[in-house]
């Protein structure tokens, strides 16, 4: 089977765009980018057409590669003290000499539709969860939306970042699974990947994970987004040999990368019915 991010995620902006329209609210999504990477530019623009379609009012504040970290905090705080915008968004990377940890922390935690804020992490480990991470958070969408069953599976993460591995662990204890999250210093990585019924790649090598990696009839998540040698974007499973091996596959592209956009909206349709919420 396979899991397509594309459809579930077109399903859920639709309905999404029907209930804001139904709302009488007017969400809005304030988006940061420092600098000029063309990838980040491209995920950007994704996250302002997909608020134009569903009906979230966009604004995006645009900051030069060189600039320093009180400068990104300074931006964001702005944000934080506007009460037309409901979520906001740093697109991450940054460069260099930008501390990311405090741009983060500099978020509202109430209208960090990223879930990043050490506030929300928190909160999602506690197994109260406010706003989760939107690529982990569309993945378990996608669980739930093919009827995956997680409790007592034994689910592998593969990659320890805080906007991806660690949620994704967290969200899984919290779905009932048996969860081991591997990292670099792993010791014996394709004995443990072996093990998983549930396989979370967030390696970031192309297709690495390969058909002798994988449990028979595993569920195969791949959050990779590579380039192969022909410059192919491609993800972190060999996906024409693993497919074969698997009960249930994610594809690159289509499959976790649409799912992320897709909670984006979620989240920001949320945090506006909070806030809503808290003016009544
Ligand atoms: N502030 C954040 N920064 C970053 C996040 C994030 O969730 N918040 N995640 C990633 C990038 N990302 C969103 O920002 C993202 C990556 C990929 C896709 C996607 O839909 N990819 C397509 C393929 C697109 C292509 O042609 O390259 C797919 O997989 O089908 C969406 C969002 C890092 N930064």
């Amino acid at each position: 089977m396979i899991l397509s991010g594309k459809d579930i995620s077109e399903k859920r902006l639709e309905s999404l765009k029907e209930e804001i329209e139904n709302s009488g609210l007017n969400p809005c999504l304030a988006t940061v980018i420092v600098g000029n990477d063309p990838a980040s530019q491209m995920y950007v623009r994704m996250k302002h057409r997909a608020c134009d379609r569903v009906g979230i009012k966009s604004a995006g504040v645009e900051l030069p590669e060189e600039v320093t970290t009180s400068e990104v905090v300074e931006a964001v705080s702005k944000l934080n003290a506007d009460p037309s915008v409901h979520g906001i968004l740093v697109q991450l990377p940054l460069p260099k000499q930008v501390d990311t940890e405090a741009v983060i922390e500099s978020v509202s935690p109430e209208k960090d539709v990223d879930g990043f804020h050490p506030y929300n992490i928190g909160q999602l480990f506690s197994g109260r969860p406010q706003f989760v991470p939107c690529t982990p958070g569309g993945i378990m969408t996608l669980f739930n939306e093919y009827g995956i069953e997680l409790s007592g599976k034994k689910a592998v993460v593969v990659g320890r970042s805080v906007d991806v591995g660690r949620p994704m662990a967290a969200l899984l204890i919290n779905a009932d699974a048996t969860v081991t999250v591997c990292h670099s210093r792993t010791k014996d990585l394709e004995a443990e990947m072996k093990e998983a019924d549930i396989l979370v790649s967030a390696i970031g090598k192309a297709r690495f994970v390969k058909e002798e990696m994988v449990k028979e009839g595993a569920v195969v998540i791949d959050v990779g987004i590579n380039y192969d040698e022909n410059g192919n974007l491609c993800g972190d499973i060999d996906f024409d040999t693993v497919s074969k091996k698997s009960s249930a596959i994610t594809p690159v592209p289509g499959g976790v990368g649409p799912m992320t956009i897709a909670t984006l909206m979620e989240n920001t349709l949320k945090s506006a019915k909070y806030h809503a919420d808290l003016q009544n």
